[in-house]
């Protein structure tokens, strides 16, 4: 099995977890192992990143998401692509907020992996999302450019 290291290598130039040598427009989130199957991240909100004035962009708030999903699998040594994802926005998030984002892993059928994600202020969830992921057959993701 990849370790979490090695599986961070398909992420090196990630709009959301690379680091800001890599790809500046980075939003540079840290996730951590809580539980076996559970990764969590801190992060606050840029204005940068508002949709409505002063409110958290829901586009990148289901990017935090789909993020913290992902990060739960490579933690677990599996690279997969988002096939899924099923947004649900609650309460509005407003810029300057602390949010903390969590993944977890929820099932695994037939290369078929469903996790879920929260997006918490003060622990009140704001934002829930749930997704499926899949490995694509080859095991290969990255894609190389002809130009
Ligand atoms: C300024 C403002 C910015 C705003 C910003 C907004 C952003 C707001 C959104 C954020 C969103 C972030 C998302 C980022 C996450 C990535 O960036 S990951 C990259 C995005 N995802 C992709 O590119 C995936 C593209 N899709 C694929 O490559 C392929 O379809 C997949 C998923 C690898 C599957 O391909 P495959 O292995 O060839 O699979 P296939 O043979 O079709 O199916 C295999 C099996 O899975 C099943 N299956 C396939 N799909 C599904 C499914 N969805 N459900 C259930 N079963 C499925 C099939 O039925 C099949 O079952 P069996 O017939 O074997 O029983």
């Amino acid at each position: 099995m990849k370790t979490y290291q090695a599986c961070l290598q398909s992420h090196a130039n990630c709009v959301v977890c690379s680091d800001g040598d890599q790809n500046p427009h980075s939003l540079q989130l840290r996730f951590t192992h809580v539980t076996e199957n559970e990764v969590a991240a801190d992060y606050r909100v840029n204005k940068k990143h508002q949709g409505y004035i002063n409110l958290l962009h829901g586009g990148i708030a289901s990017t935090l998401l789909d993020a913290a999903m992902t990060h739960c699998l490579l933690a677990k040594g599996i690279e997969a692509l988002t096939a899924e994802l099923n947004v649900r926005f609650h309460t509005p998030v407003l810029v300057g907020d602390s949010v903390q984002i969590m993944g977890r892993l929820i099932s695994q059928r037939r290369g078929i992996y469903l996790l879920e994600a929260t997006l918490s202020v003060a622990k009140q969830v704001c934002v829930k999302a749930t997704g499926k992921f899949i490995q694509p057959k080859g095991g290969v993701i990255h894609r190389e450019l002809s130009v």
